[in-house]
């Protein structure tokens, strides 16, 4: 049996809910194996962001180089990459390697708490999402990356189409969690629009939702499945996590990863 496999670079969530810890959990839940590069290290929790420490890039190099010298991964994605050093590195590295690569581009955490350099966007735009599969900005994001405002599911068209015709990547999905009404992502391919809905549920327990969502679509890819499919998947499996919240935590609590399966979505 050769097994699919997904490696995540992002930074570390101790509470489990977002970051490297979210996304493992995805990919083991979606029966792929799971492999993980530290670029910062967050003492974070449901309550917010209490300290960050960034890794030498050098050293998430070293992480790097350890995993592709050894188990080449069908996909990877990136999370949190806090310094233009560390995503200079990190496309340099994945630059020549056929790897399905998603790229969500973490900017602040739910709490309001920045995850990254502010003069990195200009970095994203040029260095990373030219290499990536699929980029799965929120609404800030993508209006941090196109320069425009975004208030509605027509603006998220625009977006997602200037991500794809002017910035490069194959794909983007604008997501909807910070609109108003349903909760409607936006996906467009360099060919078509689709779109994938669910109710906006009533919760605070939307930690590590973005992080959970784009490990789901790198999972997929990783099994060789399409870019719309793969989509899909993540959107059951996000809407199922925020609908069966676990109740864990003082604060913004995090997803249920074994919520789509109270569904019986099937793992392959
Ligand atoms: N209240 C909600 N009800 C239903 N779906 C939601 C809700 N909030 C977010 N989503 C969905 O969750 C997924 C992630 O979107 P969101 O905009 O929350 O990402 P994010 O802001 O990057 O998350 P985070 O930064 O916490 O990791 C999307 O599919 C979005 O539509
Ligand atoms: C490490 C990390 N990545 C992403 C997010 C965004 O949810 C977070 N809170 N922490």
């Amino acid at each position: 049996m050769k097994v699919a496999s997904a490696l995540t670079i992002a930074g570390t969530d101790p509470t489990g809910g977002a970051g490297i810890q979210a996304d493992l959990k995805s990919f083991q839940e979606r029966e792929v194996y799971g492999m993980s590069v530290v670029t910062s290290v967050v003492a974070q929790n449901t309550l917010g962001v209490q300290s960050i420490q960034h890794l030498p890039v050098d050293f998430i190099e070293k992480q790097l180089h350890a995993v592709f010298e050894d188990i080449t991964p069908d996909a990877v994605k990136t999370g949190m990459i806090a310094t233009i050093d560390m995503m200079e590195m990190i496309a340099k590295n994945l630059k020549d390697k056929n790897v399905h690569y998603v790229i969500d581009p973490v900017m602040v955490a739910k709490s309001g708490h920045s995850l990254m350099e502010e003069q990195s966007r200009e970095v994203i735009r040029k260095v990373l999402v030219p290499l990536a599969t699929v980029v799965t900005p929120n609404v800030p994001e993508a209006e941090s990356l196109v320069g425009f405002e975004i208030h509605s599911t027509e603006d998220a068209e625009k977006a997602a189409k200037v991500i794809v015709n002017e910035l490069g990547s194959k794909a983007a999905v604008v997501k909807g969690g910070h609109l108003v009404g349903e909760a409607i992502d936006v996906l467009y391919d360099g060919k078509e629009f689709s779109y994938f809905k669910s109710e906006r549920f009533d919760t605070k327990h939307t930690h590590g939702t973005g992080c959970t969502f784009s490990a789901v679509i790198t999972a997929e890819l990783a099994k060789g499945k399409p870019i719309a499919e793969a989509v899909a998947t993540g959107k059951a499996y996000i809407s199922d996590a925020i609908k069966y919240t676990l109740g864990v935590g003082k604060g913004n609590g995090p997803t249920n990863h074994w919520g789509y399966r109270l569904k019986g979505l099937p793992n392959q």
